[in-house]
């Protein structure tokens, strides 16, 4: 099933009154479909979201939901998971949505590049545009400084513009000169300050080339590209934050200067001119604009994701300009950053600042938290503030942190979230990337105060930075690296206090005790609406790095797992099994390799080149992991070639719940009932003194290499009773070597002195002679110090209520960064060279999910419970059709049968 979430804008109201700037409903949803549902298989639902019934209106008739991409009309064959029907696509009911049509490249436009209101594109078209801060300007520009209608632009059909003042309160400066009402020449590349905004004139370019891959499951993944190369003039030494003068001079072409007088006399005299240098677009520079920002996402444009952990200007953020220039800070040097200002204005800074955050950095080198519980605000009015961050693929947990998102809607969210990053949270013992961790205001409770207050003291030294709000300067946690304070009439200025002699070298190499801050004051801010981060976060939604570059340990745990998915065998046929097994080679000394699960990086498998223990408290999926064991050890070998045999400490009251399903794979030589226990334990040493003799002083791949397996051999009827007589035969038979899987459900239960012999003989001698124990136990301390124990190389700790158990599993000293969640198999696995990681095992007793699973679903998305940790319901067993074991056990008796390979007889 693939999952995308989608934002669905209903039909405005239609009437008299409708205006096309009355509200739109919208809602959020996830779908949730079998690759290749149809758009139309969910139209219906999706108009249903924001309240639209299929004939309603003209147009829409109870088949027929009409669809709107942009402007693009969706043809209800569309496939979903598709472009445009990835991840954080916007769709719109009855109308096209011009607002949303991607910004034609080939077209002259007007970007808003700095102050209050940043990062527009408007497109300009021949004929006069009214730009102003009223709505109905052509260009709305949203800053207190700008007049209702402040400029006008006459656009050519040839394409040239020319620009006039309108009379303004407080004018107009192009490219710091001062603008009249006589018309005058707008060049390409020009810069129009105005207010405290900033607005640049950017002639139309080719298309960009698309540089993304749909995955057909709602992502798109970037190609491959060279990676980008650091620009001009940069070195190492210029990794910290830049002053203003610093970052013009370093930046190829230095941006325009804006008129001094705009900033210092507002609202009064007419700014004096200044000499300015004009850049174009296409070298807009090192810290690209919130304009820039949104046609990279967009795009996406080459500067997508530019930023690895080793760029020089990594983390580093632009926080405005000031005399023009772009003025930055990088977390790396400040350690942590405190916005401080009224809301609305601490919003729009706050979004500029992880916008860059986001666009500049690949999810895989940046992780990004959202604690937003400030109990002084509801929860509704924190959810609308933050709604557009989750879209972001940098929120989803890379690390098996239990949650959807890395989201804090709630005071237990936030503490976990916090809790996640101390160094001692298992969630950071793989993390490669930096963190930056948004905090919006109070983070809900004294614990979290607490932790917030270690992270902002401890947590840069590990790559955590803190990036708080707060209305003023002195409800921010204490301790922050660096402020930078709303100001100004009309809270359009910034001051920003910062560790003095930034990014000078000489100061970088100075050890200061207690750094001094310097203060910039007059810093016009960057900020971006509520609607622009929306769209650049469902732009960056479906977007995923190219394969190879991404970091190891990304990409978060499922909460279930299907094997026949893990193992790409969704059809599970006996022809789809006999390919398997002719695509192996000869056993080697290498121990059976069998996937399992899934890890971070995708399918994961054990390694059985040793014995294997799995540790696991009730019901935490012990006896399903080992089922599944076996079932893929089956898939991956012949059954002549590899025997499984089955050992049941406990033996459970409904023999379904054991063993006993496995029973059906080909390769089971046995299931020891307790009566048996004798036996086996004596067929068990035969085999292993028959194997010993056999091998001589070979080694199993030496004795392998040299002939050649028979796989035309027919077992030979072998008496009943007579295990001597039968081992001989064996011996005969065979005079081939399998593998032998000896697997004991509960072994702590097993009581009989002989097979537990047995068992310790196998523990000592078993791996040079091809025989390799899987136990499972949910006592790990009755075995601490036994044979078995001590023999297993890898080791798995599935939930376990005591942690004391879960050390002994894993050898570790103190289990506490290794408790595994609730999930039924989700576990921790020890790796024979000591490496520890989390894997979800899959399941292969579920039942085969029929209709009802299959049928797409459209449910709201609701943020608030994004960062609850994953609720432990039992998967729903649907019908009571086959399992997926014993489907997979008929396919590979038919495959044994139709490739005349012979299974193993019966050990005892
Ligand atoms: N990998 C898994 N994915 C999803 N559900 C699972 C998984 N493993 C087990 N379960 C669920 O958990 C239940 C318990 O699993 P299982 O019987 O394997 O656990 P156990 O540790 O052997 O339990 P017990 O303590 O009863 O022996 C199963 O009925 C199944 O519904």
């Amino acid at each position: 099933m693939m999952q995308i979430r989608l934002t669905v804008l209903g039909p405005r109201e239609s009437g008299p009154a409708s205006s096309p700037h009355a509200p739109v409903p919208s809602a959020d949803v996830q779908v949730s479909a079998p690759v290749g549902t149809t758009l139309g298989a969910v139209a219906a639902a999706l108009a249903g979201a924001v309240g639209a019934r299929p004939g309603a209106r003209g147009g829409r008739s109870a088949t027929h939901v009409h669809l709107y991409a942009g402007e693009q009309r969706l043809d209800e064959r569309a496939l979903l998971g598709h472009p445009p029907l990835v991840d954080g696509a916007v769709l719109r009911l009855d109308e096209p949505d011009v607002g949303y049509a991607p910004p034609a490249p080939d077209v002259t436009a007007l970007h808003v590049v700095g102050g209050p209101d940043a990062g527009g594109i408007h497109l300009l078209h021949p004929g006069r545009v009214l730009v102003g801060r009223s709505a109905e300007a052509d260009v709305p520009v949203d800053d207190p400084d700008v007049s209702r209608f402040h400029l006008v632009l006459q656009v050519g059909a040839d394409g040239s513009v020319t620009v006039a003042d309108t009379g303004s309160t407080n004018g107009t400066a192009l490219d710091g000169a001062l603008v009249g009402p006589e018309a005058r020449p707008l060049p390409p590349g020009a810069l129009l300050t105005l207010g405290e905004s900033a607005l640049r004139l950017v002639p139309g370019g080719p298309a960009a080339v698309p540089e993304t891959v749909p995955d057909g499951q709602g992502q798109l993944q970037l190609t491959v590209r060279p990676a980008v190369a650091v620009p001009l003039g940069r070195t190492a030494s210029g990794t910290g934050a830049v002053t203003p003068a610093a970052a013009a001079g370093e930046s190829r072409a230095p941006l325009t200067a804006r008129a001094r007088g705009l900033l210092g006399r507002r609202r009064s005299a007419v700014p004096a001119a200044s000499t300015a240098h004009r850049s174009g677009p296409a070298d807009s520079g090192r810290w690209p604009d919130p304009a820039e920002l949104l046609l990279t996402a967009l795009g996406p444009g080459p500067r997508l994701w530019e930023r690895s952990p080793e760029h020089p200007d990594a983390l580093t953020v632009r926080l405005g300009t000031r005399g023009g220039r772009p003025l930055t800070l990088s977390l790396r040097e400040a350690g942590s950053l405190g916005l401080a200002g009224p809301r609305p204005r601490l919003l729009g800074l706050a979004r500029a600042l992880v916008a860059q955050l986001a666009v500049l950095h690949a999810p895989g080198a940046l992780e990004l938290v959202l604690v937003a519980a400030d109990g002084g605000r509801s929860a509704d009015a924190r959810v609308e503030d933050w709604s557009w961050l989750p879209w972001l693929p940098h929120v989803r947990p890379g690390h098996g942190q239990p949650c959807r998102l890395l989201t804090g809607f709630d005071a237990d969210q936030a503490l976990a979230r916090l809790d996640e990053l101390l160094p001692d949270s298992p969630f950071r013992v793989t993390a490669a990337a930096p963190t930056v961790v948004v905090v919006d205001g109070d983070p809900g409770s004294a614990p979290a105060r607490e932790v917030l207050a270690a992270l902002v003291a401890h947590g840069p030294a590990r790559g955590v930075h803190v990036l708080a709000l707060a209305e003023h300067a002195d409800l921010l946690p204490h301790g922050l690296g660096a402020t930078a304070a709303v100001t100004g009439d009309v809270g359009t200025l910034l001051t920003v206090e910062r560790p003095a002699g930034f990014g000078s070298p000489a100061a970088s190499g100075h050890h200061r005790a207690a750094p001094e801050h310097e203060l910039v004051e007059g810093v016009a801010l960057d900020a971006v609406s509520a609607g622009w981060a929306g769209r650049l976060a469902r732009a960056l939604a479906p977007l995923r790095e190219p394969d190879g570059q991404r970091r190891a340990g990304r990409g978060a745990l499922p909460e279930s797992a299907r094997l026949l998915d893990v193992l790409s065998l969704g059809q599970v046929t006996p022809a789809q099994v006999a390919e398997r097994w002719a695509e192996q080679t000869v056993p080697s000394g290498a121990g059976p390799q069998a996937l399992v699960g899934v890890d971070r990086d995708g399918p994961c498998g054990l390694d059985l080149g040793g014995h294997l223990l799995i540790g696991g408290g009730p019901g935490s999926g012990r006896t399903e992991l080992l089922r599944a064991l076996l079932a893929s050890l089956a898939v991956a070998h012949r059954p002549d070639r590899l025997g499984l045999l089955l050992i049941e400490g406990r033996p459970p009251q409904d023999p379904a719940r054991g063993l006993a399903p496995a029973t059906e794979l080909p390769h089971v030589i046995g299931l020891v009932t307790a009566e048996e226990e004798a036996a086996a334990a004596a067929a068990l040493e035969a085999e292993l003194d028959r194997r010993a003799e056999l091998l001589g002083e070979r080694s199993f791949s030496a004795w392998h290499a040299e002939r050649a397996i028979s796989t035309r051999l027919t077992p030979p009827r072998l008496p009943a009773d007579d295990y001597p007589q039968r081992a001989a035969v064996l011996a005969v038979a065979q005079s081939q070597l399998p593998h032998l899987v000896v697997a004991v459900d509960d072994c702590d239960a097993v009581r009989s002195p002989a097979l537990l012999a047995a068992l310790e003989a196998v523990a000592e001698r078993g791996p040079r002679l091809g025989v390799r124990l899987v136990l499972t136990t949910s006592r790990p301390e009755t075995l601490s110090g036994t044979a078995l124990d001590e023999a297993a190389g890898v080791r798995v700790a599935l939930r376990s209520e005591d942690a004391r158990a879960t050390a002994l599993v894993l050898q570790a000293e103190d289990a506490a960064p290794w408790s595994a969640e609730e999930l039924p198999g989700r576990a921790w696995v020890r790796h024979p060279d000591g490496g520890v990681t989390a894997f979800q095992a899959a399941r292969i007793t579920g039942r085969i999910p029929r209709t009802a699973t299959q049928r797409p679903t459209v449910t709201p998305l609701d943020w608030t419970t994004a960062g609850d940790p994953p609720t432990s319901r039992p998967l729903r067993e649907l019908g009571n059709g086959p399992t997926d074991l014993a489907l997979l056990a008929s396919a590979l008796q038919r495959a044994t049968d139709t490739s005349a390979v012979s299974p193993l007889p019966a050990l005892f």
